[in-house]
């Protein structure tokens, strides 16, 4: 709905659906229905457009589209098309964020004002679609083309500083100003004056001359920051319009373009992805707690044991989330280098204006660096982040069992091992929990929360509690061998060198993984993160090539196939990257270069063990790469150790990278079709048999397409519990 008051002959209409003011279908109505009002009031001079409560419009109501209510007339576009239209003048009082439907109003106004600060952008792009009310037209005319590319290609959202400095902000009322009263002023002293340049749709892109050059260098820098995504590119050709097309024309360009993004599967995908990150938040551990009814406990002081790449990252995020921070390590070395490192980060985030002077300042203060474990007794929770070896945790749970004071939580950064063991060493089970952060951990956005079997109502709040005040995705899993991420992820690894062996090479596999959409293929990743990790893991559980006794077929593990082409390459001292040696060579640089060394491995030991090779087609390699991860997720979710599809899709987007446009493994999954993967998968597990048993069809997949076939996604959960439920049941 909106509001609707005269005051001192300036009509205000004022949006009002909250939490964010969303342009749903009656808020368009009754903007529509204001309009008229005020513009057949004769003794209204000028109008305002504003929001009540939070924010102005954050654009279009994201729950309607792909439903028929968003086709409902009036569309943004006639409400924009009203306020341009208007003999009187019309002003947008921006207060919180304009975005998308909600700048693209703005845009139809004659007038923009904005409090200091508030955000403004389009970021459509974001959720697979354009701005698709004159905002690709109108933008470009005011900001240029150049820029407009930039805001509109990327969604980044930017302060109505850098808007005013552009000549999209008209007048930025400082911080404590009323908006709605400067508005109101701002009206008043505009009546009379011509509003021809005023209309946007009036004026002419000022770069246009430059279009075909802007347009190749957005080109080439979309498709190479969202490879595989189809909105940027649609994004680019449709401002493009506005330079070489009367507006009208251009108009026409963004409708069609606006028609095949919402056709596609990608829109679909990042819409999911919009409110599965939302969601996520939504935690619940099924009969004992959830988000509403557990109250964290104030953690005020926390600590970090271990100050290597893990505890860095991590003393930072506990640092920006305003905390204070004992950071633990025993070795004088080791610890100085951690201190300087995190001191940098605080410096450099400061010349990048991330934080003002003051915060650098309480920042450098909160950061208490300690060389023994009473230095943690004051905490309010511990991060342990050593090395994963579960000998040297429990040892440090023990004695933290020992110094910090009863109410604190002690968690661990492990990756893969159990909770529950860790929590056993200790007299406080219900005060134990996993926090697994992914590196680096001041830049990925994923927090894995681990709740172990003991966790109390408490713990868990705090926990995920913390997760939002560091700014992460944080998501909740259950407790098992590399929780939800690194259990599935396993299998995407040991497929991919199972590849190798029958016949790809690491570029082939990589290849495919980047036209899938991924930033990076899977051996580039390896080489980045360093092949040492994954070996110090695999020997930590005893399965190095070099840890098997004498005899030992060097492709099994027990009654597993394995392959230990992994271990050859690290025994080679190709540690990756920093060596400027991995799966590829690099030269002077971090482009990946494929290396005979690395073929001639692969070629040797495929003729020690008879391997004829084969070609392996794009469509074999994806599908081995990511089914078998799918089918790990099915899972994952039938032993509640995820709680929803979506946990797992953002545990994948935010943590591993995974492509946004296919919404994450399970979302995939659901868009090709369950009875197409289960079908590939069933294939799979009669060629491979039990040696693979990451191939066995995973029987919640297969209960769910026996009898549903390729059901909602939302539906899932509900569908196989209700049938699991069942006394009859053999689920
Ligand atoms: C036929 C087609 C016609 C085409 C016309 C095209 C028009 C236009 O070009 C398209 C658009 O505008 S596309 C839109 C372009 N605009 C955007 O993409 C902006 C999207 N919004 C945002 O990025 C963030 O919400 C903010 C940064 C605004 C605030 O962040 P924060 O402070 O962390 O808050 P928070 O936790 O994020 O949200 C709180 C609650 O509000 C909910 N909700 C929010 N926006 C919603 C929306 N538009 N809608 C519905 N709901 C929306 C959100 O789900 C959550 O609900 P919950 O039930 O409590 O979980």
């Amino acid at each position: 709905m909106a509001k609707y008051s005269v005051e001192n002959e300036v009509a205000v209409i004022a949006v009002d659906n909250p939490p964010m003011n969303a342009l749903s279908h009656h808020v368009r109505k009754s903007l529509l229905k204001y309009l008229k009002e005020a513009e057949s009031d004769e003794k209204v001079t000028s109008i305002v457009l504003c929001g009540d409560g939070r924010t102005f419009p954050v654009g279009a109501d994201i729950k309607e589209f792909h439903k028929s209510v968003s086709k409902l007339g009036p569309t943004i576009l006639d409400i924009v098309d009203a306020l341009e239209k208007s003999k009187k003048p019309t002003i947008a009082a921006i207060h919180g964020n304009a975005l998308g439907g909600g700048l693209e109003i703005a845009l139809g106004c004659h007038y923009r004002i904005a409090m200091t600060n508030s955000k403004v952008g389009l970021p459509e792009v974001k959720l697979g679609i354009l701005p698709g009310a004159g905002g690709t037209q109108r933008l470009p005319r005011v900001i240029g083309l150049d820029n407009a590319m930039q805001w509109i290609a990327y969604g980044g959202h930017h302060s109505a500083g850098i808007g005013a400095s552009l000549g999209l902000i008209d007048r930025v009322v400082p911080q404590g100003g009323n908006i709605r009263e400067h508005a109101i002023l701002f009206a008043k002293a505009a009546v009379g004056k011509s509003l021809g340049q005023r209309r946007l749709s009036n004026i002419s892109v000022p770069d246009a001359a430059k279009v075909e050059s802007l347009m190749a260098k957005h080109l080439k820098e979309v498709s190479k920051k969202s490879r595989g995504a189809l909105a940027p590119i649609v994004c680019l050709q449709v401002i493009k319009s506005s330079a070489l097309l009367s507006y009208q024309e251009g108009l026409e360009s963004e409708r069609q373009g606006m028609f095949t993004l919402l056709a596609s599967s990608q829109s679909r995908a990042q819409i999911y992805s919009f409110f599965a990150e939302r969601q996520v938040s939504k935690w619940s551990v099924p009969g004992v707690t959830n988000y509403q009814n557990a109250v964290p406990m104030k953690v005020k002081a926390v600590g970090v044991v271990g100050l290597g790449t893990m505890g860095r990252g991590i003393a930072i995020c506990c640092l920006r989330a305003g905390k204070i921070t004992y950071v633990l390590e025993m070795n004088t070395k080791a610890q100085t280098a951690g201190v300087k490192y995190i001191r940098g980060y605080i410096e450099t985030m400061r010349k990048r204006k991330q934080i003002n002077d003051q915060q650098s300042s309480m920042m450098n203060n909160a950061l208490i660096p300690v060389d023994n474990y009473n230095g943690l007794k004051n905490v309010d929770l511990v991060i342990e982040a050593v090395f994963e070896s579960m000998k040297i945790k429990k040892e440090i749970f023990k004695k933290l069992e020992k110094v910090c004071k009863p109410s604190a939580i002690l968690a661990s950064n492990t990756s893969t091992l159990n909770i529950d063991e860790m929590a056993s060493v200790t007299k406080r089970p219900q005060k134990v929990a996993g926090m697994h952060f992914f590196a680096p951990a001041h830049i990925m956005m994923l927090l894995e929360n681990i709740r172990g079997e003991k966790s109390s109502p408490e713990t868990i709040a705090t926990i995920m509690d913390l997760g939002k005040q560091m700014r992460k995705t944080t998501v909740l899993v259950g407790n098992c061998h590399g929780f939800v991420g690194n259990r599935m992820f396993a299998y995407y690894t040991a497929e991919s060198s199972f590849l190798l062996e029958e016949g790809a090479y690491p570029k082939q596999v990589d290849d495919v993984l980047l036209d899938y959409g991924f930033a990076m293929g899977r051996f580039q990743v390896g080489d980045l993160s360093g092949t040492d990790i994954g070996y110090k893991i695999r020997r930590e559980r005893g399965l190095t090539h070099k840890q098997q006794p004498a005899g030992t077929p060097e492709r099994k593990r027990g009654d597993r196939r394995y392959s230990p082409l992994d271990d050859f390459l690290y025994e080679k001292g190709r540690y990756g990257l920093k060596a400027r040696k991995g799966w590829y060579k690099y030269e002077g640089s971090r482009t990946p270069i494929p290396d005979p060394e690395v073929r001639k491995m692969i070629d040797d030991f495929r003729k020690r063990h008879n391997i004829n090779p084969r070609h392996i087609s794009p469509e074999e390699t994806l599908q081995r790469m990511i089914f078998p991860l799918v089918n790990e997720g099915f899972n994952v979710l039938d032993e509640g150790i995820a709680a929803n599809p979506w946990d797992i899709d953002m545990i994948f987007q935010h943590g591993y990278a995974w492509p946004r446009h296919t919404g994450g493994p399970m979302y995939y999954a659901y868009t090709i079709g369950l009875p197409q993967v289960l079908k590939v998968i069933e294939e799979r597990w009669k060629l491979a048999g039990a040696s693979e048993p990451h191939w066995k069809p995973s029987k919640m997949l297969t209960w769910l397409v026996e009898h549903h076939g390729n059901p909602d996604i939302n539906d899932w959960i509900k569908l196989y519990k209700e049938r699991k439920s069942q006394p009859n049941s053999n689920l």
